[in-house]
């Protein structure tokens, strides 16, 4: 059994798939169920995998677990355990199910699925699309160090693996799990601060994405430090200094924490309220 299926394949699941077919994953071992027709076709074309509509066949998700090693189940928060639920009794008792989703325990994962069924909850990013992810794992009651590590080594395909206890998934999704947001945000805003400052707008935008990207490449060199990066920038009493020490008036990284704050306070309001 190599199969991987994909329950649920929107934004997150597709950026996991095209990063792992990108990465060299056979695409006939693949299977990505949806629910429209239309979201369907356009997964099979652009990736050439089998790509199945709950629209269209109402056992699409149950179907696409049978045989499969690891299946990912990638809906919205509310619907994972409605999703486990209706493939637990199609699930072979060794696959290792995976959810991507926020907010959604292990223990609510566990109650979903037949006893023993192995689980893995992760917190993956969307760079996993071009291989430069973040992903958390973390190991369910009965999931084997064998088990864990086929999932750490899936994942690793698409981006950098951590471990990390349960308790830590919340603040880590309000960093890396949403932190693709902070950094468009910071290009958007960018972009409109040129276009205020009198330049052509699409210039200013394509000044602004230009630049953080090629900033984060820079990130993503070994041994980066986005502090010393900063400071090789900004020269004594020119230019830079005085845009960063405005944005320390105003209270930018404090404004950041409260964000990251807001976000893990989000994701536990979401479990409370998944019971
Ligand atoms: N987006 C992100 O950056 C991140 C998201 N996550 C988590 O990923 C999960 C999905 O989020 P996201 O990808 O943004 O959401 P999307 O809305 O983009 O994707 C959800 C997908 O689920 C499909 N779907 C819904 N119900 C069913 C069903 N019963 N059977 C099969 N497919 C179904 C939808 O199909 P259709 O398109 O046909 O409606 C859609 O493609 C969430 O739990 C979220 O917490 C985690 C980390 C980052
Ligand atoms: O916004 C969300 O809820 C999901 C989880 C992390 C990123 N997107």
């Amino acid at each position: 059994m190599s199969r991987i299926a994909f329950l649920g394949t929107g934004s997150m699941n597709e950026a996991i798939l095209g990063g792992l077919i990108a990465a060299g994953t056979d695409p006939s071992q693949v299977v990505a169920t949806v629910r429209r027709a239309e979201r369907a076709a356009e997964l099979a074309g652009r990736h050439g995998v089998v790509a199945v509509a709950e629209s269209e066949n109402p056992a699409a998700n149950p179907e696409a677990v049978r045989d499969a090693a690891v299946v990912i189940l990638g809906v919205k928060p509310v619907g994972i355990t409605d999703l486990a639920r209706s493939i637990a009794p199609s699930l072979a008792p060794e696959t290792v199910v995976v959810s991507v989703a926020a907010a959604v325990s292990i223990a609510q994962l566990e109650a979903a699925l037949p006893a023993g069924q192995p689980v893995v909850r992760t917190m993956p990013n969307t760079p996993a699309r071009l291989g430069k992810g973040v992903v958390s794992v973390s190991a369910g009651t009965s999931t084997t160090p064998e088990q864990l590590a086929r999932v750490k080594s899936l994942f690793e395909a698409v981006g950098t693996v951590v471990e990390i206890p349960e308790s830590q998934v919340d603040a880590l999704s309000a960093i890396s799990g949403s932190g693709p947001a902070y950094a468009f945000y910071l290009a958007e805003a960018m972009a409109a601060a040129g276009a205020e400052l009198g330049l052509d707008p699409e210039l200013s935008a394509l000044l602004a994405r230009e630049t953080v990207a090629g900033a984060g490449a820079m990130l993503a060199e070994p041994g980066a430090d986005a502090a010393a990066l900063r400071r090789a920038v900004t020269s004594p009493n020119g230019t830079t200094e005085r845009a960063i020490a405005a944005f320390d008036d105003g209270g930018i990284p404090a404004i950041i924490a409260t964000g990251a704050r807001a976000a893990a306070a989000r994701a536990a309001e979401i479990t409370a309220s998944l019971g």
